[in-house]
């Protein structure tokens, strides 16, 4: 247990017995994505992913609640390609708007960082996926282990960044801009074998960043972004997934985060992010030490106190780490707060 690169993720091996020779990367993507719905249990709501290996968790779901192994089950699609393949399937569909809290996401990722930060939206799917997995208590990243990278854009390959059609080659001058000290070249996405813009499910555009070297603090990085009035969202999701399941030649592996990013309003649902927390923490492993870092700003912190009050009843800890989204995290004591 314990990962000597980040004190926030724990990982276990699930399977090391080697895997056959022969396995492809859909094979690896499938067992990953097979271990992630062994974390959906009957009656939740259930974001769907979107991309080659979260195909095979509907598919998987779909198959359970045939075999009557799943039952009530309600899934919320995070493209309008996952809402057909549900549909095809038969999983019971419905969307935010009528749950705005979701159990659990499964999705893939086209990179993820060793905190357990992604960059999504390669196929296309990035604003929808954000909404559904952002609202989830726990967001489960499938992938195969090439998706793994020291830092986000260090594959060289695209950071996607949702713009609108509006005046997008304005927009995308000032993604690159605002990237130039890390090399960037900012792309408008283009339809396979097209010259024509491809076009989202929300009718927005794609503008793809490829960065030469480490863009620096995400955070600040994210923050610059989405202050670009054409922004509509990015593909880097930042403290969002709880756990990742990767599926490697040497076996399958499962690492989970126990921080907790609590940056949406504090109004939005003190209620809901304290079951987060409890939820998360009755998850934690039986044998510490470790520490559980809480991640929020000066003003949301007095709205936690409540939370951290539950908390307290409930884990039997000396020390917890309370950090606020900027700067080091100081040392602190949950009766302190
Ligand atoms: O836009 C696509 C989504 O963010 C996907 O989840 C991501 O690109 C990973 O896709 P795949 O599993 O096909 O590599």
């Amino acid at each position: 247990m314990g990962s000597a690169s980040n004190p926030l993720v724990t990982s276990s091996v699930v399977d090391d017995s080697p895997l056959p020779s022969n396995l492809t990367q859909d094979d690896l993507k499938k067992l990953a994505a097979y271990k992630a719905v062994e974390y959906v249990k009957s009656g939740m709501v259930v974001g769907l992913g979107t991309g080659s290996t979260a195909k095979h968790a509907v598919a998987r779901i779909s198959e359970l609640l045939r075999q009557g192994k799943l039952r009530d089950i309600i899934g919320i699609p995070t493209s309008t390609t996952t809402h057909e393949q549900a549909v095809s399937l038969g999983i019971p569909l419905s969307d935010l708007d009528s749950h705005p809290v979701v159990d659990l996401s499964i999705d893939g990722a086209d990179e993820v960082d060793p905190a357990l930060n992604l960059v999504k939206g390669r196929g296309g799917s990035l604003l929808r996926e954000k909404m559904v997995e952002g609202a989830s208590k726990k967001f489960v990243v499938i992938v195969d282990e090439s998706k793994l990278v020291k830092h986000l854009g260090g594959s060289g390959l695209a950071v996607p960044v949702e713009v609108v059609p509006f005046c997008c080659d304005f927009t995308r001058g000032k993604l690159e801009e605002l990237f130039r000290e890390a090399g960037c070249k900012a792309k408008l996405r283009v339809k396979s074998g097209g010259e024509t813009a491809a076009v989202t499910d929300n009718g927005n555009f794609v503008v793809d960043l490829y960065l030469e070297r480490d863009m620096g603090d995400l955070e600040a990085a994210s923050e610059a972004i989405l202050r670009l009035p054409g922004v509509v969202e990015h593909g880097m999701f930042l403290g969002i997934a709880t756990t990742l399941i990767v599926a490697g030649k040497s076996g399958v592996t499962v690492k989970d985060r126990f921080g907790l990013n609590c940056k949406s309003g504090p109004e939005l649902s003190l209620f809901y992010r304290t079951n987060w927390m409890l939820h998360t923490v009755a998850q934690l492993p039986k044998h510490p030490p470790f520490n559980i870092m809480f991640y929020f700003t000066v003003e949301q912190r007095k709205f936690y106190t409540e939370a951290f009050h539950s908390l307290k009843s409930v884990v039997n800890q000396p020390d917890y780490i309370v950090g606020g989204d900027r700067g080091p995290p100081e040392r602190d004591s949950i009766s302190d707060v």
